[in-house]
């Protein structure tokens, strides 16, 4: 593998929605070779249980634990401190649930990840949705302005308040880098290859855009997962990566 597409391969998260232990770990012996870190969202958390992390990682592989914890800031720091145990590289909570809630997730986190001798995990905020659209922000959601606009402002927050990073449509790299530097770390989902379908996703851009605009990771479920062959699908995404790296 030359050094562009080694690159990009850090920069690859795809999303293990599955059901089962199982069907995550047969995904991630297939894609290793191409993928360096693998999430862990609500379904298949919900469904395989806490331990599916630990045999993740077991696969010597980065795991982005995605349950985007959103409730008092007494109750998140609790449920932070239990997910820090598990291992994860990332794990991430809403923007919305405010500084003191962040502030409190981040705190425990790091302190449980240093009392198990475990390197901390970064501790990111989720912004707006990418499959929510400005006439749902707006009309429905009754939300005032444009999405970029609450993405930049949640995104100081969630720097104010010491986390590490943020989950934000592509779409809104520009405006965050400008805001928050080059330190700061920006998740994307909302990745479609031109070649992919058309979905529930909504602020979308290609790999190579993503890439281009300035994300630290790109998260792609679908267009990977559900490929005929995944491996392939993979390593196609990675090309278009490389090629604006
Ligand atoms: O936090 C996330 O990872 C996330 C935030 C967001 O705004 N949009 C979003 O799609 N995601 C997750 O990213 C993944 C995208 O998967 P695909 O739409 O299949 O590529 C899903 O697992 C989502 O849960």
């Amino acid at each position: 593998m030359n050094k562009k597409l080694h690159l990009a391969k850090e920069k690859l998260i795809v999303a293990l929605d599955v059901n089962t232990t199982e069907a995550a770990l047969e995904l991630v012996r297939k894609l290793s070779p191409r993928v360096g870190m693998f999430k862990v969202g609500m379904q298949l958390f919900y469904s395989a249980g806490p331990d599916v992390v630990r045999r993740i990682k077991e696969e010597g592989v980065r795991v982005f634990l995605d349950l985007k914890l959103h409730d008092i800031p007494n109750t998140v720091a609790q449920a932070a401190r239990a997910l820090a145990g598990l291992g994860a590289d990332i794990i991430n909570v809403h923007a919305a649930g405010g500084t003191a809630m962040m502030r409190a997730a981040a705190g425990a986190v790091r302190e449980r990840a240093a009392a198990l001798g475990l390197p901390a995990p970064l501790v990111i905020s989720v912004t707006v949705l990418t499959s929510i659209d400005q006439p749902v922000f707006q009309q429905e959601l009754g939300y005032s302005g444009d999405i970029q606009g609450k993405v930049r402002a949640w995104a100081i927050l969630t720097k104010e308040a010491g986390l590490d990073g943020v989950v934000a449509s592509p779409k809104e790299i520009a405006v965050i880098r400008e805001a928050c530097g080059d330190d700061f770390k920006i998740i994307t989902p909302g990745i479609r290859p031109a070649w992919s379908v058309s979905d529930d996703q909504k602020r979308i851009m290609t790999p190579a855009e993503a890439i281009d605009q300035g994300a630290s990771y790109l998260v792609v479920g679908r267009p990977v997962t559900g490929d005929a062959d995944p491996s392939a699908a993979a390593q196609k995404i990675l090309s278009e990566m490389a090629e604006v790296l």
